[in-house]
């Protein structure tokens, strides 16, 4: 299939290029590199756009002519969408909106977008299911459930069929090295983890150790980027064979503590883990577990990579692959 996949410099994105082109897939990238990487593009073609120009969109609909596209392209730090929405919703939201009907107007109906568990906000109950309440509490979780419900909508006016696929943490990095997660500033805890077993940063801060759960640190999901990449594939199959659209909860189903993964860092690099026990951050829920029920059973998913300490490895392959200190 001919693939636009907007977004595909950055972290997850770029593991999907590799995977796609890997399947025999024709794959053009669109990303503006504001936070994606020129060296992560493995192959294909590269259109250096931004969504906010329907021109350059345009233009790379015309001369590409994609089947479906996949969209991988947003701002993505919590803490940052509540100090400045208004970015947030014109990157997530309008520039998104550019995207759908430039699609519409060349009339391409396959769209597979990258939600995440924000949407749920704080879990009445774990694990998530795809039926859960949907109550985002920051910018970035509602500038995803406003996508969720335009493509609900697009679907019954204009037939655009949309797989949502919302990720639980992802992690982890390319089994082979060549890929992995380098976002500046970073901002999730397992690279920081590693960037200070690397010595690139001195100390990581537990933002609370008063959560109800076993330990009082923060319980998540941690689902590895290439079981999230296997899950697209199986979203365009399923768009091709079922025309429909739907959503799926992407996770392992297994919940791993911030300690836990401290001390599963600590095992894997065998470097000791400086910790700064910290206040709580702002809107972070005690505990996110996936319910993907129902991605097992409508795209036949089931994750490959799911034991944290091969997620942590592969991730700090990639870390000491970046800080040149891999054996
Ligand atoms: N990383 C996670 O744990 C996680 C969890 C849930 C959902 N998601 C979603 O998955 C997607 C990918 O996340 P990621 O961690 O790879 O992020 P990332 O920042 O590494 O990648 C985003 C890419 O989009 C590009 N981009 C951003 N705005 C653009 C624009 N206006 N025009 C063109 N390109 C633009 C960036 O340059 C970058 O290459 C995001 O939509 C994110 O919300 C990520
Ligand atoms: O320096 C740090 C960084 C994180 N944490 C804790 O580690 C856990 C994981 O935090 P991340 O920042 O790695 O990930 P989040 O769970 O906050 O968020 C991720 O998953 C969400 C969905 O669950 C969203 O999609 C979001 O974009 C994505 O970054 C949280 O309890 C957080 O408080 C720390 O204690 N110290």
């Amino acid at each position: 299939m001919k693939i636009l996949l907007v977004g595909g410099a950055g972290y997850i994105g770029s593991h999907m290029l590799k995977m796609l082109l890997a399947e025999g897939h024709q794959v053009v990238t669109f990303d503006n590199l504001s936070s994606g990487h020129r060296e992560a593009i493995l192959g294909g073609e590269f259109i250096q756009g931004d969504l906010a120009d329907t021109v350059s969109l345009e233009q790379a609909f015309k001369q590409h002519q994609p089947e479906a596209v996949m969209h991988f392209a947003s701002y993505i730090q919590v803490g940052e969408s509540v100090k400045r929405p208004d970015i947030y919703y014109q990157n997530n939201v309008a520039n998104t909106l550019n995207l759908l009907n430039v699609m519409l107007k060349h009339d391409v109906k396959k769209f597979i977008f990258s939600s995440t568990a924000a949407i749920f906000g704080e879990p009445n109950a774990v694990p998530i299911d795809e039926l859960h309440p949907k109550q985002p509490v920051n910018p970035y979780g509602k500038s995803k459930w406003i996508i969720e419900q335009v493509l609900a909508d697009y679907d019954l006016a204009f037939g655009l069929k949309s797989i949502c696929l919302r990720y639980f943490n992802a992690a982890g990095a390319d089994p082979e090295g060549q890929l992995g997660e380098r976002h500046d500033p970073e901002t999730h805890l397992i690279p920081l983890l590693l960037q200070v077993a690397s010595g690139r940063k001195p100390d990581i801060h537990v933002f609370g150790r008063d959560y109800d759960t076993d330990d009082g640190t923060c319980v998540r999901d941690y689902i590895h980027v290439v079981d999230l990449c296997k899950a697209h594939l199986l979203a365009l199959q399923y768009l091709e064979k079922q025309q429909q659209s739907n959503q799926f909860n992407l996770g392992n189903g297994k919940g791993f503590s911030v300690q836990e993964v401290i001390n599963t860092v600590q095992k894997v690099t065998g470097k000791p883990i400086h910790i700064i026990n910290s206040a709580r951050r702002d809107g972070d829920p005690a505990r996110l577990i996936a319910d993907a029920t129902r991605a097992q059973r409508e795209l036949g998913w089931s994750p490959n990579l799911s034991s944290l300490e091969t997620i942590v490895q592969h991730a700090w392959r990639w870390e000491q692959r970046i800080t040149g200190t891999y054996p």
